[in-house]
């Protein structure tokens, strides 16, 4: 379980445990405003069925599936508790002619739909049940004589304006969580290629080093560089240029589609894929297909430029004992080997030895 779900889950119990002290805290002030007849009654009541309610939901939340109903469990609480409320108020009012306070039930309901989190649709519900129910038991015990109007629409307004709080506080978490992911997409992504930035390539590629580490396995880099791209610009434009790198991210998602696999744009029109657990046999074939991919797109390229079509360079170095080095080292010596393709004519890999 992720460690900010389990703390979740401690808070919640937290919070349900003090929920229940705050129920037994009440009895105090209650046994003070009772007559002592109906003492048993309000601590059956109290004892018997509020407190344990609130434990049973204790115990629930070790349930495996608990994540899936928490909603539908804390609003069965907050109906729960409310409606032994209103069976206290009626039997306190048929047997005793005593008017037992309303005002738990909106205490309940803030309790469950902030300190819980009852999501809105669920607060909503939950309001109009707790109202229908109020006004029925207005109905069958008009314990609050003249003050009954004035009494009904204080719980439904109550109950409403608390649904309203949830819904503004949803809304506004909802947008903040889009805008969050908005920017940590931004942090990490290249907007043009959707590839991992430079610092998100670097990042990752530093946790697969310490896999390739700690499992042993090896680990490879491959840097690209689109051939003569300035002369393709200079003759095509830069947005067609932005197309073209466009392409190169496209032909780098087919080829490496492995979870492990990391891929960037490193800066302008280069590239920096890292790998793990990669022998020399499969790098050969990658940087092969590479080349083989962009031959294939047949993107007629500027004049003057080394090759009729659209091509890239690459270089590329893989070690064996990634301990002995790092993530910078390997993408200097395939740099190198970059330049040593480019050198050699272009359009083609060159792979370091190590
Ligand atoms: N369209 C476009 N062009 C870019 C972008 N970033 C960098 N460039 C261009 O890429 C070109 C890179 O040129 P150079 O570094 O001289 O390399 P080259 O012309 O590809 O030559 P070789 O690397 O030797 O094959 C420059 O003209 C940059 O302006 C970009 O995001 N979009």
């Amino acid at each position: 379980m992720p460690i900010t779900k389990a703390k979740d889950l401690i808070r919640l119990r937290v919070a349900l445990v003090i929920g229940a002290l705050i129920v037994a805290s009440f009895m105090v002030a209650d046994f003070l405003l009772l007559p002592s007849t109906m003492h048993s009654l309000y601590t059956y009541d109290r004892l018997f069925i509020q407190i344990p309610i609130i434990f049973a939901v204790v115990l629930l939340s070790f349930w495996r599936r608990f994540e899936y109903y928490r909603a539908y469990i804390f609003t069965a609480l907050l109906v729960l508790l409310t409606y032994s409320n209103y069976w206290l108020i009626l039997v306190c009012w048929q047997e005793f002619q005593f008017a037992f306070p309303y005002e738990g039930t909106i205490l309940y309901a803030f309790y469950c739909v902030f300190a819980l989190g009852i999501p809105f649709r669920f607060a909503i519900t939950s309001a109009v049940i707790n109202i229908a129910g109020f006004i029925v038991l207005m109905w069958l015990a008009p314990a609050y004589g003249d003050r009954m109007p004035i009494s009904i629409g204080f719980v439904a307004a109550s109950l409403f304006t608390c649904s309203y709080a949830k819904y503004r506080l949803d809304s506004s978490l909802s947008l903040l969580k889009k805008t969050n992911d908005r920017l940590t997409k931004l942090s990490k992504f290249d907007p043009l290629t959707e590839l991992l930035n430079r610092r998100a390539l670097r990042n990752q590629s530093e946790s697969l080093l310490a896999y390739a580490r700690r499992h042993n396995v090896s680990l490879a880099v491959l840097m690209l560089d689109l051939d003569d791209f300035k002369k393709y610009n200079d003759k095509f434009g830069h947005q067609q240029g932005d197309e073209v790198i466009r392409q190169q991210a496209s032909i780098l998602k087919n080829i490496f589609k492995r979870e492990t696999d990391i891929v960037g744009r490193y800066g302008g029109e280069e590239f920096v894929v890292v790998l793990s657990d990669v022998d020399d046999k499969k790098l050969v074939q990658i940087c092969e297909n590479l080349l083989k991919d962009w031959k294939e797109e047949n993107v007629p390229h500027a004049p003057g430029a080394v090759n009729a079509f659209m091509s890239c360079s690459i270089g590329a170095v893989m070690t064996k004992k990634p301990n002995d080095i790092t993530i910078d080292g390997l993408i200097d010596i395939a740099d190198k080997a970059l330049y040593t393709a480019k050198d050699k004519g272009k359009a083609r890999f060159e792979i370091a030895q190590m």
